[in-house]
């Protein structure tokens, strides 16, 4: 009988063609020098699969990683621990400083504080009078050379004052409020910490000094990385609580004492409302990441409890700082209400702008060419840490299994992932096991991993989801701390709404402006106007008698004005920043099956819907 008619063998050779193609495609990536696609189990349990090639038997949570223990024999400053010493600054894939970190010297302008004083800027952190345990962690970090915002924050924040501060992406604003604010703790620990517990069984109160803020899990776990480091010896603990992740771990490590709490709001939230777990009386220091997002809509709740909340500490000596490196009107306007009004203003370069360190590249691509250019693309590239940013999780989905069939080592992140997920898949990432990563645009926000050479905006944020400001979040997560770096984006006429202001950052960082962006030229080129979202002041942010007296007159050896030149002082000493290391193992296909979605932040999980992603 014949099988004239019958489709399975049309089928077997639709089949068969594909894996032909692949197994092509495969060895084309491989040839081009990328190592194998690896595929996730995330079914095997917590980090069974992790990346780092270590075996992760218990669940690995980052909220568990270990800190500076110690017991009451110690005084001040805790006796050095060798092994827990190596794992904190001993971390290969922990970002270094790069040879162009000059390009980071933007004039500061500094404003507000109180009439008569200044801030005397630090050109190195041993002028900063830091104790010397903090002295010694910066040195342990390898900070050599404080960065610009950490210049002028480190003696704001040492001299008591509020402080906004604003600069670009990667210029280590998250060291320039923890050095000081720890260091003012230092030796105050014993008389101002909460109860510890006096043995192993005993548990107590979390009541924190010190309270960080951000919108993101990975990034308050990031914030918690490096509080780790610059707690190191310091007799004060730092703790971590974040949504996604079982409450049972994280409740267990604020029962051992906590002094610096870092939080995503949900999930801080649910905390607080325990008042035998967290009690928020004993604050000095409070901090917000990544302010405007905080400030934006709906999070007005939770920062009004924070600032207002009737458990949080009223005393005088309680000090709000703000971070972040884009600000728009609104979100300055906010600060208003909440901040003292001798608060510090300390902006670097434009608010809003970015550095010459990345490469922008805008490259026309019809909507349904973009798959075929982001694989030229990755294939030009060659192996490098690359992160590739759309606008919807079933984009993001479909593009990371399409790069996965194309043979190469990618992984993805998204907010309908669980926690379990999303840590695997950042620290595959970190580690360099899948160097290519494909994101949502919310993980824009503080992402610091070292080495990513090149960010891709396979979709342009949208003037609603974020506009310019989500652009140079974005590409801010290349080129970091003094390291070059490449973004490129594909541009179609589904972007026409961003376009001018990719033109005015594109002049400002003098990028090349593409022959199809020609329309969108300002009037005068020379003298780009911003629109209200980017620098331009207003009264409202104008607050005390210390407007612009005081600071920015002529600095010791910072050039009048109050530029921050930086002529000296940074340089020499660093480690380059190298390329990505390649060698990725082999293992079988891949898992997918992701249920999609779009929008870009603000999921609902159960226990901590305010946990953007
Ligand atoms: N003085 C310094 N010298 C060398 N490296 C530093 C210094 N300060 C911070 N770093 C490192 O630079 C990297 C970037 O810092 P950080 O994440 O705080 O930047 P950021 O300004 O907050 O960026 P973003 O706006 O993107 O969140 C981190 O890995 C940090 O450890």
């Amino acid at each position: 009988m014949s099988n004239a008619g019958d489709p399975k063998p049309v089928v077997d050779d639709a089949a068969a063609a594909r894996k032909k193609q692949q197994e092509e495609d495969l060895q084309k990536a491989k040839e081009a020098g990328w190592g194998e696609p690896v595929p996730f189990h995330h079914a095997q349990g917590p980090a069974a699969d992790a990346g780092d090639g270590e075996a992760h038997e218990a669940p690995a949570w980052l909220s568990d990683a270990a800190v500076y223990a110690w017991d009451d024999e110690f005084g001040e400053i805790g006796e050095p621990d060798p092994e827990l010493e190596k794992t904190l600054f001993g971390d290969p894939n922990q970002p270094s400083i790069g040879h162009n970190i000059k390009a980071l010297s933007f004039d500061v302008d500094v404003s507000g504080g109180t009439e008569g004083e200044r801030v005397h800027p630090i050109l190195k952190f041993d002028d900063a009078g830091l104790h010397p345990a903090m002295a010694d962690n910066v040195r342990l970090c390898k900070y050599t050379t404080p960065t610009v915002i950490q210049a002028y924050c480190i003696p704001a924040v040492l001299t008591g004052h509020d402080v906004i501060g604003i600069a670009q992406t990667g210029s280590g604003k998250t060291a320039a409020f923890l050095i000081p604010i720890l260091s003012k703790l230092m030796g105050k620990a014993r008389q101002l910490a909460g109860p510890r517990p006096k043995n192993r069984d005993e548990r107590v109160c979390a009541e924190p000094l010190v309270l960080v803020v951000c919108p993101t899990r990975e990034l308050a776990c990031q914030i918690f990385d490096e509080a780790r480091r610059l707690c190191y010896r310091t007799m004060l603990r730092p703790c971590v609580i974040y949504g996604g992740a079982p409450t049972k771990n994280q409740r267990e490590q604020l029962e051992k004492g906590c002094d610096v709490l870092i939080a995503t709001p949900g999930r801080l939230m649910d905390f607080m409302s325990n008042i035998k777990l967290l009690n928020l009386s004993r604050l000095k220091f409070t901090v917000i990441d990544e302010a405007d997002e905080l400030l934006s809509e709906g999070w007005e709740d939770v920062m009004d409890k924070l600032f207002q909340g009737s458990s949080t500490n009223q005393d005088g000596d309680h000090t709000y700082l703000m971070f972040s490196a884009t600000f728009p009107k609104f979100a300055r306007k906010l600060v208003k209400d909440y901040m003292e009004e001798d608060h510090v203003r300390i902006s670097v370069g434009r608010i809003g702008s970015t550095h010459q360190n990345i490469t922008q590249t805008i490259e026309w691509v019809d909507q349904h060419m973009k798959n075929q250019a982001l694989y030229d693309l990755i294939m030009q590239g060659g192996p490098q840490r690359t992160l590739i940013f759309v606008n919807a999780k079933s984009t993001c989905d479909i593009i990371d299994d399409f790069i996965y069939n194309k043979g190469f080592p990618v992984t993805s992140i998204h907010s309908d992932r669980t926690q379990r997920e999303r840590e695997d898949a950042l620290r595959a990432f970190r580690t360099g096991k899948t160097p290519i990563m494909v994101a949502t645009g919310v993980s824009a926000r503080g992402l610091d991993v070292a080495f990513i050479k090149h960010v891709i905006n396979y979709d342009l944020p949208s003037s609603q989801h974020g506009g310019i400001d989500e652009y140079i979040h974005r590409i801010g997560r290349t080129g970091r701390i003094g390291n070059q770096g490449n973004a490129t984006s594909f541009y179609n006429e589904r972007n026409d709404d961003i376009g001018e202001d990719l033109v005015k950052v594109l002049l400002e960082n003098k990028q090349k402006v593409p022959d199809f962006l020609q329309d969108k030229m300002p009037a005068n080129p020379e003298k780009i106007e911003w629109h209200d979202d980017t620098d331009d002041e207003d009264e409202s942010f104008d607050v005390g008698g210390g407007v612009n007296s005081g600071f920015g007159g002529d600095v010791g050896g910072f050039g009048a004005d109050g530029g921050f030149k930086a002529d000296e002082g940074f340089g020499g000493g660093f480690k380059a920043d190298d390329g990505f290391g390649g060698g990725f193992k082999a293992d079988d296909g891949f898992g997918g099956g992701f249920t999609a979605d779009d929008g870009f932040k603000a999921d609902a999980d159960a226990d901590n819907k305010l946990d953007g992603w």
